[in-house]
């Protein structure tokens, strides 16, 4: 595993955003997994300046969200769907038909989830899958004791990540029980995986993921396994771990 160390967030936002520009300037047609939360929000912000400035165009660009609630219209501004579009979509030249997000309004959930993971594999798969990670090790929304050969599945989120993401809502009892979320091998299935870490919160999962055992218990830790995975972390995120010797 790569761990690049940034000083700060706006230099670990430019050097993720460096990845993706790069990427999709050699491979115009690229698929990437995107994520949501805080943490990319600065490398999002970067895409579209960049797309002002350069012109780097993403009409080819296929995208697959990892995830969003069960129960939000997409229009709601707090679905997923919403997210993407305020931080990113909106302001590049993507089409909308290549935009893909789970359909968390879908009455028929498991079929949904079937159909979500056939679009992914249809497009020939994910060659960089951005990720975050949750403080209980998530990754998606696949909490703790999620199995390592999940494909993409509804998950009941656990209270801390309700309370965690209550910060979008006006209260807790707002936020979505469930959600949709690509599996832990469908994530490990891309070909190259960019997880970002901002802020001594984040200290703690960084630490687990690279020296606890590879365990369901910490579904984060599965990525040990992946053989192409690099940490973009600033200094709070990585203040536990020696990055000379992890
Ligand atoms: N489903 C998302 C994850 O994809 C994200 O990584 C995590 C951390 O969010 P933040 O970046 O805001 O800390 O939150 C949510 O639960």
């Amino acid at each position: 595993m790569k761990i690049v160390e940034t000083t700060n967030y706006q230099e670990m936002s430019e050097k993720a955003a460096s990845f993706l520009i790069n990427l999709v300037k050699e491979k115009p047609n690229a698929t990437l997994g995107m994520a949501t939360g805080g943490t990319p929000e600065g490398m999002y912000q970067l895409l579209i300046e960049d797309y002002k400035q350069n012109g780097t165009s993403y009409k080819e660009v296929t995208t697959f969200n990892l995830d969003e609630y069960i129960g939000l219209p997409k229009e709601d501004k707090n679905s997923y769907n919403s997210y993407m579009h305020q931080a990113l979509f909106n302001f590049i030249n993507i089409p909308e038909s290549q935009i893909h997000l789970p359909n968390g309004m879908n009455a028929d959930a498991t079929k949904e989830c079937e159909e979500y993971e056939k679009q992914i594999s249809r497009n020939g798969g994910i060659d960089i899958q951005i990720l975050g990670i949750g403080e209980n090790g998530h990754i998606g929304f696949n909490e703790p004791g999620t199995s390592f050969d999940s494909k993409t599945h509804v998950i009941t989120l656990t209270e801390s990540t309700r309370i965690a993401n209550s910060r979008y809502f006006n209260s807790l009892d707002e936020v979505p029980t469930k959600a949709v979320t690509m599996g832990i091998s469908t994530i490990m299935q891309a070909k190259k995986i960019i997880l970002l870490a901002s802020g001594e919160k984040k200290a703690d999962a960084l630490y687990q993921l690279l020296h606890n055992e590879v365990d369901e218990s910490f579904p984060a830790s599965i990525l040990q396994k992946h053989p192409n995975v690099t940490i973009i972390a600033d200094r709070d995120a990585l203040k536990n771990i020696s990055v000379t010797s992890a």
